[in-house]
């Protein structure tokens, strides 16, 4: 039975869902969904994701959309199978990363993803990035890192010593912001930038970014 992803290429949340799937060395079907005509409004879609987003994740009578939710699955289902994105069955140590899985979605998407529209995805789509945005979502993102910056002084990764969940749902907004000039506010935090690099230098995310038009 095989897995399915049903998504977009590029997408920040398809490439989320793609990051946990190749850290487990799983085979993958892709469906593409052309976002650009509406295929993720279509009665077929909605059926799978009401809300007509990517990615959906699909094995056998299992059915799941929210890419977070794909993410904590695929390392439930698969624990002993490549590398263990959950750091520990003791509650006390799996409650801290959950910790930094929740900071990610409370407070380091909703200033990424706007950065990442205004000055990469707008851009793409010949669109004007509104520069006054960029500057209030700049400035919403500089307590996030500076946070990051202290945590990451006292483990390597956020979650804890090892990589984890709570590091890779960053990596899709991440990997965007570096190549914009919102790099200088990682640059500017040694902590930050050498988790930035490391998480970004890993091989699944290779395989992830390779799915990207050269
Ligand atoms: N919270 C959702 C967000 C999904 C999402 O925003 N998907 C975007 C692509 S990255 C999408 O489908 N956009 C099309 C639309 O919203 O109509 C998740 O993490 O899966």
């Amino acid at each position: 039975m095989a897995i399915k992803l049903h998504g977009t290429v590029g997408s920040p949340a398809t490439f989320r869902a793609f990051a946990a799937l190749y850290e487990k060395d799983l085979d993958v079907d892709f469906i593409p969904v052309k976002l650009g005509v509406n295929e993720n409004k279509s009665p077929q879609f909605l059926a799978r994701n009401p809300f007509g987003q990517v990615p959906v994740f699909e094995h056998g009578d299992l059915q799941l959309f929210e890419s977070r939710a794909i993410t904590k699955y695929v390392a439930e289902a698969y624990a002993d199978k490549g590398t263990s994105l959950l750091l520990s069955r003791d509650p006390r140590k799996s409650a801290i990363q959950t910790v930094w899985m929740e900071v990610e979605s409370q407070k380091f998407d909703p200033a990424t993803s706007k950065l990442t529209w205004e000055l990469f995805f707008k851009p793409l789509f010949g669109m004007t990035t509104d520069e006054a945005v960029v500057a209030e979502f700049e400035k919403k993102l500089e307590p996030v890192l500076d946070v990051y910056e202290k945590r990451l002084t006292e483990c390597k990764y956020l979650g804890g010593d090892s990589f984890s969940l709570a590091d890779l749902h960053h990596l899709p907004n991440t990997n965007i912001l570096i190549g914009t000039k919102v790099k200088s506010q990682f640059d500017a935090r040694p902590h930050v930038s050498a988790w930035a690099s490391d998480i970004l230098s890993r091989p699944a995310w290779a395989k992830v970014t390779s799915m990207l038009p050269k």
